[in-house]
């Protein structure tokens, strides 16, 4: 058949010299598997190239010579970076599993405190020290976008403690467009910056491939402090009418962990008392608390779900604040141990916010045993330290699906998926917070898994799974792309999982870490 595309058709003479069958080959399954996870079918892939869908199909199957530029318009098609070429391309992973972790591995600070904590510093016209800060790319995309609008933000010599501090006059023409979109977090400027603007634009709100994710509810609980925004052209146009009086009640529509930080954000330097109702009281939630009280706000109700501020319209005192420890990093950490069948100690879990999902392990057949609780630095936060045991897994009898904090977290969602796997019998694991996220888990069919997707929030996954070693391209989204690689430290041989820098959005080091107790990891490029 021929091609209605001229670069898909064959090379003139003067043309490179055509890859070699086994790689076209290899890019060929690459392709496949991105279009998989952005949800394309091969014409939907071809109306984006311009061509037919049995050229897809051709480069699919190992069947089309490719050029550099065919490869940069898959690579646009497919908004990728699969198929980059060039000294800083992807990263990819080797892991040779199937053995048991071993020891102990302590846990680090979490992504959505820190995210919320930096968006908050803002408030603040005093020195604001934040400790144990997790060296992650989430963190440095808020930095970059911090900074860019005239914030000083200094990590000291041990690169864990950053100090901020906000000018009097915020450069928000200035800010750093690129990094914004890159983050969902973005939409927490919104409580801070309207105490410092009329009127100011934001870039919309992006973050990892987990279906839509309403920015409404922020809207509808800051419109009481006055907000009012409109979208045109990929921005948010925010303008700010000071509403009077002294008290006022925000009952959120849902209970989101930002859209409450947001609430806490905006009420922090109004005057008077606020009081928010269906409140998050998750983990990140009690860090911005904690940090605000600091400042001189009054926060009561910490850990409910109402929480009246009294706010201060001057917030000028130099804070030191540490964060505390993350939940999804220990599940994340726990779940690499189950699923080897080993004997591991998981240190400064943050086991108030793990307790529900301990409990559930309980009954699949988990062994472990927790240390004596201690504080976290924060001098709030409840840590223990786990070990478990390898343990003949059962499925639960019941379904598994989250619930806002005190329920199952819904970060932790993900991990049931490969721990069910790794049991006998059939568990039913119900996601109905995001679009997408549950069906990035269908990758771990390719390492054996019997995961069946019935709908787009509903996986059943019937284990044990002999896991097998597979090549697989990361998941655009954090956690089962963490799955994914969990999964492959179960399976015996050498898998690879390819383009991987999504993980480092919210894992500091998390392979040298693995690879300190046990794990055989190596990291590689292009
Ligand atoms: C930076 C940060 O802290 N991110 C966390 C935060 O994101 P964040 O607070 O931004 O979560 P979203 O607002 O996107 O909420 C997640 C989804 O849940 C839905 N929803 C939420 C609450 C509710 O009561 N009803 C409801 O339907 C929302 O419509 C959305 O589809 O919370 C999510 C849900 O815990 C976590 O996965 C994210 O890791
Ligand atoms: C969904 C997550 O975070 P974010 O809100 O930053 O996208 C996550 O941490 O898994």
């Amino acid at each position: 058949m021929t091609s209605t595309d001229p670069t898909l058709r064959t090379p003139t003479a003067d043309a490179p010299p055509p890859l070699a069958p086994g790689t076209t080959r290899r890019i060929g399954l690459l392709v496949r598997d991105a279009r998989r996870h952005r949800g394309l079918t091969q014409q939907q892939l071809a109306e984006r190239l311009g061509t037919d869908q049995t050229d897809v199909a051709r480069i699919e199957q190992g069947g089309q010579n490719l050029t550099l530029e065919l490869l940069g318009r898959l690579s646009d098609a497919l908004d990728s970076e699969l198929l980059g070429v060039g000294a800083s391309g992807p990263t990819h992973l080797r892991v040779t599993g199937g053995t048991p972790l071993r020891g102990s591995v302590t846990v680090k600070s979490s992504k959505n405190a820190a995210v919320a904590l930096l968006c908050a510093s803002l408030l603040n016209r005093g020195r604001t020290t934040l400790r144990n800060v997790a060296r992650i790319v989430e963190v440095d995309r808020i930095l970059d976008v911090l900074r860019s609008i005239g914030v000083s933000a200094t990590w000291d010599g041990t690169g864990r403690d950053l100090t901020l501090v906000v000018p009097d006059d915020l450069d928000l023409d200035g800010i750093d467009a690129d990094a914004a979109r890159r983050t969902r977090s973005i939409i927490m400027f919104l409580g801070p910056l309207l105490h410092r603007a009329r009127t100011f634009r934001l870039p919309y709100a992006g973050g990892c491939d987990l279906g839509t994710r309403t920015v409404e509810p922020h809207m509808i609980a800051l419109r009481p402090f006055g907000l009012a925004v409109e979208a045109h052209a990929g921005e948010y146009h925010a303008a700010v009418e000071p509403r009077p009086g002294s008290r006022r009640t925000i009952v959120l529509t849902e209970r989101g962990d930002t859209v409450t930080e947001n609430a806490l954000l905006a009420a922090a330097r109004t005057d008077g008392t606020t009081v928010i109702r269906n409140a998050s009281s998750n983990y990140m939630v009690q860090d911005l608390c904690l940090y605000l009280q600091l400042l001189g706000v009054g926060v009561e109700g910490l850990g409910t779900t109402t929480l009246t501020v009294h706010g201060r319209p001057v917030l000028d005192a130099d804070v030191d604040y540490t964060i505390s420890e993350d939940p999804v990093e220990a599940m994340s950490l726990l779940t690499a141990g189950i699923v080897t069948g080993s004997e591991l100690t998981v240190r400064r879990a943050p086991i108030e916010f793990l307790e529900i999902e301990l409990a559930v392990l309980a009954e699949m057949g988990l062994q472990y045993a927790l240390s004596p609780e201690y504080r976290a630095d924060n001098g709030h936060t409840r840590l223990a330290d786990v070990t478990i045991s390898p343990s003949q897994l059962k499925a639960p009898i019941d379904k598994i699906h989250p619930m806002p904090f005190p329920g199952l977290n819904i970060d932790h969602l993900p991990f049931f998926a490969v721990i069910a796997a790794s049991a006998t019998g059939s568990t039913l694991i119900h996601d109905w917070v995001y679009d997408n996220r549950a069906i990035h888990l269908s990758d771990l069919t390719r390492l054996g898994a019997d995961v069946r997707l019935m709908d787009p929030h509903r996986v059943l996954v019937t284990g044990p799974t002999r896991w097998r070693s597979a090549e697989v391209v990361c998941p655009p989204a954090l956690r089962p792309a963490v799955c994914i690689l969990l999964a492959m430290l179960a399976a015996r041989g050498t898998s690879v999982l390819r383009n991987v820098d999504i993980i480092a959005r919210g894992y500091e080091h998390l392979y040298e870490r693995l690879v300190e107790i046990g794990a055989s990891i190596e990291v590689f490029s292009d």
